[in-house]
């Protein structure tokens, strides 16, 4: 499009959005050209419902992942992160990481190098979709997954490596800490800033959207100086920065009788082990989920499952710079190639985006398709086994279902 122009940002964090914004997409390994291309379509449309031709993305694709190693001979080309950087909001589909070998993740490496420090992961059940929860509609959640440092940071030595034997040896001679011969070893930082500002983006977001509780979700009673000092950091800048819209659990108790004061919000936090049966028993007890890395990433699989699965769960990257919209899933390679699978994770990745950049009908529109789509019952293989009486159509069927609902 001739007047396509780019998204830009003010020093106040609000966004100026032209109407035909550039916006870059990877379309990822996997099932990734299968789910992008629906996703595209659908976007498109509710675009075109929602502003009847008046305003457009003009998608431009960044070569990441496999199709970056064979068009650049990187995988993630330089060019591609200063794309996403230059135009504040991207989307991307899923990208493979080997396991124990080979190249590091892709996906956590866009995270860290744009410093999208919140990875945002909404839980909401959509009627119809399929759940093994008695009453799925009391779940709404959102986990906020600290995106940059934890065991994620990359920092670790293989077992037998002269590195490997140095650190050990440092640990031993400096530390008095005698570590298993031959051990692989690994480090876990957690830092203060970075516990804050993923706490108060998640807190903002509570107060913006009508929750009212943020927990801390940890294994402090293990990981002391850790995860114990993430739950710590995260009361700490509850009362520095909304001090006057929070209130703590305990002083819930102490103070008020156990009765949220009007306009307030309670923070708590909760063991992580425990946390993952109480979202079982109790899931109408939690709102927003604030947690470093690895919790984050296992909890955020462990509530899709509760909401119809990983074909079904979306989310968003999202930093002070810039935005990187994506699934919660990974790349199935099973179903590589065979436009099976559910795009409905992507898809609703693409709602978040549209509201991000302040699209809201547009977000909205693609939301309430979804939803009669599924109501409709002509639906991927994930939740046609599911649902009775469900007829399994294939990926691209199910877009243009979500299409016709648009029209
Ligand atoms: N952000 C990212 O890019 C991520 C990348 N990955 C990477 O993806 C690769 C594969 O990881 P893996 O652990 O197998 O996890 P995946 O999420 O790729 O897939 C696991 C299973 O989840 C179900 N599933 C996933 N996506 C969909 C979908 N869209 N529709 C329906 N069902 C779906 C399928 O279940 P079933 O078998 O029951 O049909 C699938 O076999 C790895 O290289 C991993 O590192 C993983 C997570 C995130
Ligand atoms: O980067 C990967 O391969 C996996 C990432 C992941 O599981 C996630 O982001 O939830
Ligand atoms: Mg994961």
């Amino acid at each position: 499009m001739a007047n396509a122009k780019k998204i830009t940002k003010n020093a106040d964090g609000s966004h100026n959005v032209p109407d035909s914004p550039v916006i870059p997409f990877i379309e990822g390994d996997g099932i990734g050209p299968d789910i992008w291309r629906a996703t595209r379509m659908v976007i498109d449309a509710a675009v075109e419902k929602a502003y009847a031709g008046r305003r457009r993305i003009e998608w431009q694709e960044l070569p990441v992942g496999e199709k970056g190693y064979e068009k650049t001979g990187s995988y993630l080309p330089e060019g591609a992160l200063a794309a996403i950087e230059e135009n504040v909001v991207a989307i991307k589909g899923p990208l493979t990481t080997p396991i124990g070998k080979g190249i590091r993740s892709l996906n956590v490496a866009i995270r860290q190098k744009l410093d999208l420090y919140a990875c945002v992961r909404p839980v909401r059940y959509i009627e119809t979709v399929p759940s093994p929860m008695k009453h799925p509609e009391k779940i709404d959640m959102v986990v906020f997954r600290e995106n940059t440092e934890d065991l994620y940071a990359g920092i670790e030595w293989e077992s037998g490596t002269p590195e490997a034997d140095q650190v050990a040896d440092f640990m031993k001679t400096a530390m008095g800490v005698d570590l298993p011969p031959e051990s692989g070893i690994g480090i876990k930082p957690i830092s203060p800033a970075n516990t804050k500002r993923l706490v108060a983006s998640a807190i903002a977001h509570a107060l913006e959207n009508g929750f009212s509780s943020v927990t801390l979700m940890h294994k402090g009673n293990i990981m002391k100086y850790t995860e114990g000092a993430f739950a710590k950091w995260g009361y700490q800048v509850a009362e520095e920065r909304f001090g006057d819209r929070t209130v703590s659990e305990a002083r819930l108790w102490e103070d008020f009788d156990g009765k949220v004061p009007a306009g307030k919000i309670v923070i708590k936090d909760r063991i992580a082990d425990m946390l993952f049966q109480q979202v079982l028993l109790r899931p109408d007890e939690y709102g927003v989920i604030a947690t470093p890395n690895l919790n984050g990433d296992y909890l955020s699989d462990a509530l899709a499952a509760q909401v119809g699965g990983l074909g079904m769960a979306p989310g968003a990257n999202i930093g002070d710079r810039c935005a990187v919209f994506e699934a919660t899933h990974g790349t199935a390679p099973k179903y590589a190639g065979m436009d099976k699978v559910n795009p409905g994770s992507l898809i609703l990745s693409g709602a978040m985006m549209l509201d991000y950049m302040g699209w809201k009908e547009a977000g909205t529109a693609v939301r309430a398709a979804v939803q009669a789509a599924i109501k409709a019952r002509r639906v991927t293989y994930d939740l046609a086994r599911q649902i009775e009486g469900a007829q399994e159509v294939k990926c691209s069927e199910f877009a243009a279902a979500i299409v016709a609902q648009m029209q």
